[in-house]
């Protein structure tokens, strides 16, 4: 997958400079962040309708325009693919699997995967949530 959304990155950055009138990238390059933020959240949303009435088809559908209008918005905040997959590779050989570090100590995972218990224990700092592993 991180392949078809790195092409579809270099495609929407070749796109960018393209004539608003016949490119749907350009177009949203020239109406800016704030449209680009409005059609993310729009997709994500028939996203949400069609996964709720379990219309599968539709879910494939709606989640290639969530990912072609997220891969617009990174191209638009200087974001690279390869930038997100380095979080999640963190994450993951942070807790084993690639999702946020818990809000507080109490949630870490209880069965640690063996990776992440063969490494030193993450530490709660003081203070907001960053964690650092001593
Ligand atoms: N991957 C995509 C891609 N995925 C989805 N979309 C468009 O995003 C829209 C999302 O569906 P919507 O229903 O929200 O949009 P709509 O209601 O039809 O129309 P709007 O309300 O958005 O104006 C669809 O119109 C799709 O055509 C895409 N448009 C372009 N690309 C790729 O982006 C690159 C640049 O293409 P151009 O933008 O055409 O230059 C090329 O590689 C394209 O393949």
């Amino acid at each position: 997958m991180s392949d078809s959304l790195e092409r579809l990155y270099l495609a929407v950055l070749a796109a960018r400079d393209l004539d608003p009138a016949t490119s749907r990238t350009a177009r949203l390059f020239q109406r800016g962040p704030s449209k680009m933020a409005k059609k993310l959240a729009e997709e994500a949303i028939e996203v949400v309708i069609d996964a709720v009435n379990r219309d599968s088809e539709a879910v494939i559908r709606e989640s290639a325009d969530l990912l072609y209008n997220l891969t617009v918005l990174w191209a638009s905040a200087g974001v690279r693919p390869e930038d997100v997959w380095q979080e999640m590779t963190r994450r993951e050989d942070m807790l084993g699997i690639a999702e946020k570090l818990p809000k507080s100590p109490m949630k870490l995972p209880k069965v640690a995967s063996p990776r992440v218990s063969a490494r030193r224990p993450i530490v709660a700092l003081e203070g907001r949530g960053a964690r650092k592993r001593h």
